[in-house]
């Protein structure tokens, strides 16, 4: 689902951030994307959602080629892939429905449609209460889970998320884990960067680590 081949990332600055990095992360599989900061993290799901394309090497998602990939096709592409940050990213002017709804709205969804959408995405992260609140409202874990809707509403087949538990004690951030453990098991194919090994570890999934933009360690820890 998720390929690298060779791939190489040098910024306009010379800086290069990923160096000859291959891996093959297949669909419906769950793993931990972790190294040191500055690594190559948010680089490497930068290639993977085309915001940043390969200086060298050949990345392929879900069957694209994305070096080959125009621009007018990326919006199919991004429509593929939900993403989870570890700031929200939330309207905080906005309802909880309407930051849900955001991704449908964008497509063009009739209304109708992302009402059943939205709930059924709020009531899987457990918030179905709470849809006419505003974000800020809420608690940090109950943000991050707006997040995680807002990032699945439109169910694509990939959900990455850059240290979505930054910033979140160890019971919340656990509860986060797992709610992206049920993403996977109906299938959604999960790539999350975190620095939590303590968290990783526990999980029993497989981690890639990447050290000076070189992926140098691949598998489930002992
Ligand atoms: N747009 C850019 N232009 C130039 N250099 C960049 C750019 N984005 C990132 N870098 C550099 O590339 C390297 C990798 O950055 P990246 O953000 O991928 O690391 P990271 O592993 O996600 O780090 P962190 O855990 O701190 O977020 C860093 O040295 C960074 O300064």
């Amino acid at each position: 689902m998720i390929q690298f081949h060779n791939v190489f990332k040098r910024y306009e600055s010379g800086h290069e951030a990923l160096q000859n990095v291959s891996f093959n992360l297949k669909e419906g599989e769950m793993a931990f994307l972790t190294g040191h900061s500055g690594a190559g993290k948010s680089t490497l799901l930068k290639l993977i959602m085309r915001m940043e394309v390969a200086t060298r090497g050949q990345v392929n998602i879900d069957g694209i080629n994305l070096n080959q990939l125009a621009r007018r096709h990326v919006p199919f592409l991004r429509r593929k892939i939900g993403v989870v940050f570890q700031d929200h990213q939330l309207l905080y002017d906005r309802s909880v429905y309407e930051n849900v709804a955001l991704p449908l709205v964008i497509e063009g969804m009739e209304p109708q449609d992302i009402g059943r959408r939205v709930r059924a995405a709020l009531d899987k992260v457990g918030l179905l209460s709470k849809e006419k609140l505003t974000p800020i409202m809420l608690s940090g874990g109950e943000q991050q889970r707006i997040g995680i809707a807002r990032a699945v509403v439109n169910k694509p087949p990939i959900l990455l998320a850059d240290e979505p538990t930054g910033n979140l004690d160890p019971q919340l951030s656990s509860e986060i884990m797992q709610l992206f453990r049920q993403f996977n098991a109906v299938g959604v194919t999960v790539l999350i960067a975190s620095h939590d090994l303590d968290l990783i570890s526990r999980m029993g999934l497989r981690m890639m680590e990447l050290s000076q933009g070189g992926l140098t360690r691949s598998g489930v820890p002992a």
